[in-house]
């Protein structure tokens, strides 16, 4: 079930086109159990919402909530115990072609040079070499990394290397981009920064994006919207609408609007993640 309470509903007349055609994607009732039997655990629950086209949404929840399991789920990395994922039309029982996913971990080819990394996804189509490479340094620049073509990875910092992985995710030109806590191991300035040239994406491609994350600044700083879920089992327990104006840089975390919006989400996610701290101590987490 779906509790709505958005916190800040005044979007400016005409800021987004009215979505035309199904939504990129539709997640309908999903619910994930792990194990059978009285030692089953439901990680998500009953968990609904669309992504309308251009919109950049991220989930977000304590520490065990379900996040990941539901990235799994609409990558098509793991099936759904019941409800139905569906890419526009179509409903997934697999990972789905229009789906591009930027994972945690790293995830860059160790042998390959940055140009030959970012043109991968075009290389297993069969696109020539010079189209490949010239698509791939579109994307390269398009990540701030002009310059960086001919290096390998173990000669980049973690948060070049991530640039990479996405620069090679929308390579492939994603109808939706999917990303878990992409940003997880790198420190905090670098996040901000990061944050800022996803920004500068969205703002170039209309990328349709999902991102989960466990950071209230970096959801705020990015999204359209954000989802709340609560503490196990995994259910969206609020929606907020961040009317913040874009184009947003990462200069936007110093205005009083944008600290009112984090304080509003930590009040709940507080409570989730103090009733996870206290499972795990009663030796249930
Ligand atoms: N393959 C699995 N088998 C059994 N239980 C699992 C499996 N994957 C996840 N879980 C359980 O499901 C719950 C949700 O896990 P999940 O990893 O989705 O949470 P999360 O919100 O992503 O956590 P974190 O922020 O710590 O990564 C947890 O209790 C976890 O132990």
């Amino acid at each position: 079930m779906i509790a709505e309470r958005d916190i800040a509903t005044s979007v400016a007349p005409g800021a987004k086109p009215a979505p035309s055609g199904p939504p990129p994607l539709t997640v309908e009732n999903v619910t994930k159990r792990f194990g059978e039997g009285p030692t089953a655990l439901t990680a998500v629950d009953s968990v609904s919402f669309t992504l309308d086209a251009g919109e950049f949404v991220s989930v977000i929840g304590p520490s065990g909530c379900g996040k990941s399991t539901l990235f799994h789920v609409i990558g098509g990395l793991s099936d759904v115990t019941q409800g139905i994922v569906r890419v526009e039309n179509e409903t997934i029982n697999g990972p789905h072609p229009a789906v591009g996913i930027v994972f945690q971990e790293e995830s860059t080819f160790p042998w390959r040079n940055v140009i030959d990394n970012v043109a991968f996804p075009l290389e297993l189509r069969g696109v020539s070499r010079s189209e490949r490479h010239a698509a791939a340094s579109h994307y390269i620049d398009m990540v701030g990394l002009h310059g960086f073509e001919k290096r390998l990875p173990s000669e980049l910092s973690g948060g070049m290397r991530q640039r990479v992985s996405i620069a090679r995710t929308l390579a492939a030109k994603p109808r939706i981009l999917l990303m878990d806590e992409p940003f997880a191991a790198l420190d905090e300035q670098t996040r901000l920064l990061l944050g800022d040239k996803v920004l500068q994406i969205q703002q170039q491609l209309k990328q349709t994006t999902l991102l989960i994350t466990h950071s209230i600044t970096e959801a705020v700083q990015l999204s359209d919207r954000i989802l709340i879920m609560s503490y196990r089992p995994g259910r969206i327990k609020r929606i907020v609408n961040v009317d913040l104006p874009r184009p947003r840089t990462s200069d936007v975390v110093s205005s009083p609007e944008f600290g009112a919006i984090v304080a509003d989400i930590w009040a709940d996610l507080r409570e989730e993640a103090s009733r996870g701290l206290q499972e795990s101590e009663r030796g249930q987490g």
